[in-house]
């Protein structure tokens, strides 16, 4: 279920990007440049911590859901898919972030 609303979403925003910025979102906010996709990204991010640390768990919902969205706003603008997170998350499976920043040399 999950995956299907993201998959979706995914579909129309990269068919939005390209639409009318007075009637879409989407279209408007990519208009507006990634630096600008990115900075919501970013008020997201920390609107979904500051929720967390209320105890806010109807707003960590809803923060949640715009830093997603925003999220693949910008994968998009990016030309990324979540397939290539996917990629990613896969390629990480199983290796544990602890024994993983030991092996980093810096
Ligand atoms: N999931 C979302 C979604 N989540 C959040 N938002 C919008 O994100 C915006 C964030 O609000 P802000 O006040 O922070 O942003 P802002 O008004 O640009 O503020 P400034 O940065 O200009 O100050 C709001 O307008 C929300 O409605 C979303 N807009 C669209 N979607 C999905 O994207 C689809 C396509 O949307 P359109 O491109 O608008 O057709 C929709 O059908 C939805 O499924």
């Amino acid at each position: 279920m999950a995956d299907d609303i993201l998959a979706t979403l995914e579909t129309v925003i990269r068919e939005r990007r390209t639409g009318d910025p007075a009637t879409s979102y989407v279209a408007k906010l990519t208009h507006r440049g990634r630096a600008k996709i990115a900075q919501k990204l970013g008020e997201e991010a920390v609107e979904a911590a500051i929720a967390a640390v209320q105890d806010d768990r109807a707003g960590l919902t809803g923060e949640a859901a715009d830093l997603i969205f925003h999220l693949l706003v910008l994968l998009a603008d990016m030309d990324l898919t979540l397939d290539d997170v996917r990629a990613e998350l896969e390629r990480r499976e199983g290796v544990s972030g602890i024994d993983e920043k030991a092996a980093r040399a810096d």
